[in-house]
């Protein structure tokens, strides 16, 4: 999904051009060539195929580097990355624990460089609009329901899928559950509450049944917010990779299923906000406004339907421009002598509550897949 969407065209005008000039693979090169051809690469001619990836990290000129191999590679990838002074994009979740992506926050900011979880959903027009615009009209946030279940496992996949190999992270906490945490750390953390704290107080996942290896798939996880020891909210995660549903037509298109609940409702004091599925691509708010100021002449609540539609291609591009935009700034301003994390306490706040519920539910992974 992401080559398609860098590669989409732009207008000139516009200060950021993406173009792909390096791959890594454990594959041959004329199944990168034949890749390049797939997405109509137009400088596939140019592209620099590697058939190391440390080689490339050492030798490539590039200006950042796109992770996306399995979580459990992660961190490794991203240390060889930052040791030799690359700007990293790595893919969520960033790390299999917070400990790990807690060390390369710190290399990259030793190494002078740029390192950014590619949260891809944090940084849509509906999310950003949310953070900014909505979220400090709906008054103190309560209660949160977050929810991402969609038919990613079949009988027939093989074993050695990175959905059901545990030495590939397997499960759909890591995988999914990411995206609805974000969505629980957006919406109770986003106004700044210098006092407030949130944690993981509840954690329960069910395996899928009849696999190998215990691969988590029905989690549950339960947050809550507390301030001055008192409890201010409350917010309820859940995951699936084998609800019913059909998993024939394409993978991406099965993300435009109608789904009659929608996956995220934020509840604030004033309004309710529900978000239709998928949590990984929002592009509407169907908020419900509850406050007096609000009710319609008859005393009932008012319904508004806000639209914020992702501009062009998945929307997977809208995190490059974050990160190219900063990386295109500190070469200008040549001065900068410490590095960057983009969205750090983000990721590691969502990094913590995976932790957390894994302790709390018995997820666990090979300790070498966990090691920094
Ligand atoms: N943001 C999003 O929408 C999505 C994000 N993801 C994330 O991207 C990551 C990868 O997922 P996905 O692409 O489905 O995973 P895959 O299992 O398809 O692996 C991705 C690539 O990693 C490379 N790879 C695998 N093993 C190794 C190895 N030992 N050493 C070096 N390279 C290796 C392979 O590249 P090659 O064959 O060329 O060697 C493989 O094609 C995950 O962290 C996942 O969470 C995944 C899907 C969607
Ligand atoms: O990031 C992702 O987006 C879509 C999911 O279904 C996929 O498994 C996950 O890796």
């Amino acid at each position: 999904v992401f080559l398609p969407d860098i590669i989409l065209p732009r207008d000139a005008s516009e200060p950021i051009k993406h173009e792909i000039v390096a791959v890594s693979t454990t594959g041959s090169d004329e199944r990168v060539k034949n890749w390049l051809a797939e997405h109509k690469v137009s400088n596939a001619a140019s592209v620099k195929i590697y058939n190391s990836w440390e080689e490339m990290l050492k030798t490539g000129d590039f200006d950042v580097v796109y992770i996306s191999t399995p979580h459990p590679l992660h961190y490794e990838h991203i240390r060889v990355a930052l040791n030799n002074k690359r700007n990293v994009l790595v893919e969520k979740p960033a790390t299999m624990n917070s400990k790990q992506y807690e060390v390369l926050s710190k290399l990259a900011k030793e190494k002078n460089v740029v390192l950014m979880e590619a949260m891809w959903t944090r940084y849509l027009p509906a999310m950003q609009y949310l953070q900014k615009e909505l979220l400090p009209k709906i008054g103190p946030v309560r209660r949160v329901y977050a929810e991402f279940s969609f038919p990613i496992y079949s009988t027939d996949m093989p074993a050695s899928s990175r959905f059901l190999d545990k030495k590939a992270g397997a499960g759909s906490l890591l995988d999914m559950g990411v995206y609805a945490l974000t969505w629980v750390d957006v919406a109770l953390n986003s106004l700044p509450d210098e006092h407030a704290s949130t944690k993981v107080i509840h954690a329960n996942s069910m395996p899928i049944r009849g696999v190998e290896g215990k691969v988590d798939d029905m989690n549950t996880v339960i947050i809550a917010k507390e301030k001055a020891g008192e409890q201010m909210a409350v917010a309820i995660v859940t995951t699936s990779m084998t609800m019913p549903g059909s998993n024939k037509p394409s993978f991406y298109h099965r993300f435009e299923a109608k789904k009659a609940a929608p996956c995220v409702r934020i509840e604030g004091e004033k309004a309710s906000i529900a978000v239709p599925f998928p949590p990984i691509r929002p592009q509407k708010f169907e908020v419900q406004w509850y406050g007096h100021e609000f009710l319609d002449s008859e005393g009932l609540e008012v319904n508004e339907v806000i639209e914020k539609p992702v501009e062009r291609g998945w929307g997977i591009w809208y995190q490059a421009d974050v990160i190219a935009k900063r990386v295109a700034a500190r070469q200008k301003d040549g001065n900068a002598t410490v590095g960057e994390v983009i969205g750090e306490e983000e990721s590691l706040r969502v990094l913590r509550y995976m932790d957390e519920a894994r302790k709390m539910s018995g997820i666990e992974y090979d300790p070498k897949l966990e090691e920094i």
